[in-house]
């Protein structure tokens, strides 16, 4: 593999959602470009196994959109899979009441286009598609919240509101991840669109690294992807077989 160049002492942490792939009308709508997984993969090999997907989605979801063995932090944190192929580190964390739950279905079933995506730990509501909805799901959300809020937070998402438990971030996960080899010793890379990845950003400035928002750092989705590729693109045009092998002395037509 050819040198990285600049990031070849990097830790990579990536974002999934509007970094990694545009943002889609519903959770299941994404469009992930069919050479992606195998670009994050080649990536990951070059960084000797220090590359991670850390996004709020569970690694299930992660696992079917990007079908390659790949460092993983789902649930917003609350699932870490530092080590492709092992099992996930699952913290103990508590899960919302069900009566939450039935409250927000309550809600989103009175508007058309609002949907609810169940994760282990809580629960989203998304409103890109009835954005009316986004201040009663904030409204409702937070007051649920605020009966437990010891062990739960409300987190904002692009057009969507997430009860999640307090314990797990984005920040956490990075802290989890670069404390452990092969990601430990490496300048810790953060890459994120949404105001759920700062945290993160903020854990890996705090080690040393960086964290960047993709909009200001790339524009788009698409552009950090042809950045990635950039990286492990050899440097040089590999040299052309002959196209007939020379002739021996005396010997040609
Ligand atoms: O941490 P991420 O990888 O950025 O995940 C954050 C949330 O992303 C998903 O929702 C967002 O993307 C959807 C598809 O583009 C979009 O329809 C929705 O409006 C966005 O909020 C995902 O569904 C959530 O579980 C993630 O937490």
């Amino acid at each position: 593999m050819p040198g990285l160049g600049p990031i070849g002492r990097a830790a990579l942490l990536l974002d999934f959602d509007g970094t990694l792939v545009e943002i889609a009308p519903r959770p299941d709508a994404v469009r992930v470009p069919p050479d992606l997984p195998g670009l994050l993969h080649r990536l990951s090999g070059a960084l000797q196994g220090a590359l991670a997907i850390v996004s709020g989605r569970p690694l299930r979801d992660l696992d079917q959109f990007l079908p390659v063995p790949l460092a993983m932090a789902g649930d917003h944190g609350a699932s870490l899979r530092p080590e492709p192929g092992r099992p996930a580190l699952d913290p103990d964390l508590p899960n919302p009441p069900a009566a939450w739950r039935a409250r927000a279905a309550a809600l989103v079933a009175a508007h058309p286009g609002a949907l609810i995506e169940d994760k282990d730990h809580g629960f989203v509501v998304h409103y890109r598609q009835a954005p009316d909805l986004g201040p009663a799901a904030e409204a409702l959300l937070a007051s649920l919240v605020a009966e437990d809020a010891g062990a739960f937070t409300l987190l904002e998402a692009r057009m969507a509101w997430e009860v999640k438990p307090r314990g797990a971030s984005k920040g956490t996960a990075t802290a989890a991840l670069m404390g452990r080899p092969p990601f430990q010793g490496r300048v810790p890379v953060f890459i994120g669109d949404d105001v759920t990845d700062e945290e993160g950003m903020a854990v890996a400035r705090r080690l040393g690294g960086f964290g960047f928002r993709l909009q200001d750092a790339f524009g788009t989705p698409a552009a950090l992807r042809d950045w990635l590729a950039s990286a492990v693109a050899p440097p040089f045009e590999p040299a052309r077989p002959l196209a007939t092998p020379p002739a021996p002395d005396g010997a040609g037509p």
